[in-house]
């Protein structure tokens, strides 16, 4: 449900593109709205004169309410209320109980967000918000809203529709079983029909993340860190029908980092990763800045900042390929230059 009041402070562009069914709302009612984009709801009104608003009979105030209902009534009808078209956060408290410096930040889906920060700056808590999906009762007091609305407390709680699928940096195996049986299990939980065939897939994927390859009746108590990283990111991202997906420090695993982000990455979803990565930091389409608990500021990568990752994402190859060399017992130097 979206609310009068949070429409109002929609872009004609933003409104469009979350929900496209209202332009032949605006349309019927013989607004042209061609030029209105970059325009709010008062913005756009504030375009005619007073003469043809009263010749024309437009009272934006009962066209917001109009709006209101048909949005809604439109997503009851499309049953797409339990869809996440997005998330946003309201700004809190930083550590030292300053507001955070922002009205309110709103990610769509298919959109990839890095968050950064120095060691202790509140990175981490910013995924717990929105794993918990906070309503100023965490303590940055920050408020999450799903679809331009406070959640349903049902989010909160697991299932197999859960809001949030997360990826953190520890995962402890203690269960006696194979990668095969394990993956299985999880299949069966999540009650999917060709279960056979997304298992197999699924350790196909995490190989080809992981440095090392692992079988499938490898115990899932001997994989390395980085296997069993490879090896829940392959999973979450085939199984999991979570909306948002929060990673916290992918990069000490020793695995393929692009390659991971890239089959987490799908239409559907939003990826929120909190990263000391350079090459992941500007992954993201944007980034937020965490400084001393609060939200600084939210940067858009840049075209530049794109050419810098393509370098980065080279220099990463040959640190990989230097890496897995010495791994291998290989010494780095070619012995005919030696
Ligand atoms: N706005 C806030 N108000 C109060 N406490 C906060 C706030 N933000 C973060 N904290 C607390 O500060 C501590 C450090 O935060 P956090 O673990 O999120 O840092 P981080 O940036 O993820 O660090 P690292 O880079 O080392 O992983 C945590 O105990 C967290 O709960």
């Amino acid at each position: 449900m979206i609310t009068k009041d949070r429409l109002e402070h929609r872009l004609f562009d933003e409104i469009l593109r979350d929900y496209p069914f209202t332009e032949s709302f605006f349309k019927n009612n013989g607004l042209d709205i061609s030029r209105a984009g970059s325009l709010s709801w008062a913005g756009y009104f504030d375009s005619f004169d007073d003469d043809e608003k009263e010749d024309r009979a437009l009272d934006p105030d009962l066209l917001l309410s109009q709006l209101t209902e048909y949005i809604n009534q439109m997503l009851d009808f499309l049953d797409e209320g339990q869809q996440v078209h997005s998330l946003t956060i309201l700004p809190g408290l930083d550590k030292s109980g300053n507001p955070e410096g922002f009205d309110e930040l709103v990610i769509r889906k298919s959109e990839v967000i890095s968050i950064v920060g120095p060691t202790g700056s509140g990175k981490s808590r910013l995924l717990g918000d929105i794993e918990w999906v906070a309503r100023k009762d965490t303590p940055t007091k920050r408020e999450i809203l799903i679809n331009d609305d406070v959640p349903d407390t049902s989010w909160r709680f697991s299932g197999a529709k859960k809001l949030v699928a997360q990826l953190s940096q520890n995962m402890n195996f203690v269960m006696d079983l194979s990668v095969q049986e394990f993956v299985e299990l999880h299949a069966e939980s999540r009650m999917v029909e060709n279960r056979d065939d997304l298992v197999q897939r699924i350790i196909e994927e995490a190989n080809k993340l992981a440095g090392e390859q692992f079988q499938p009746d490898t115990p899932i108590t001997s994989l390395s860190g980085g296997q069993s990283r490879a090896l829940m990111i392959a999973d979450t991202a085939i199984l999991s029908q979570s909306p948002i997906i929060l990673i916290d420090e992918i990069e000490n695993a020793g695995i393929d980092r692009k390659k991971a982000l890239q089959l987490l990455l799908s239409e559907e979803k939003i990826v929120l990763m909190a990263t000391h990565d350079p090459v992941l930091a500007l992954m993201g389409d944007r980034r937020i800045v965490i400084k001393n608990g609060g939200i600084s500021k939210v940067i858009e990568t840049t075209d530049e900042e794109r050419t810098i990752l393509g370098k980065l994402e080279e220099l990463d190859k040959t640190l990989l390929s230097y890496r897995t060399r010495l791994r291998m017992g290989d010494s780095l130097i070619d012995p005919i230059q030696a």
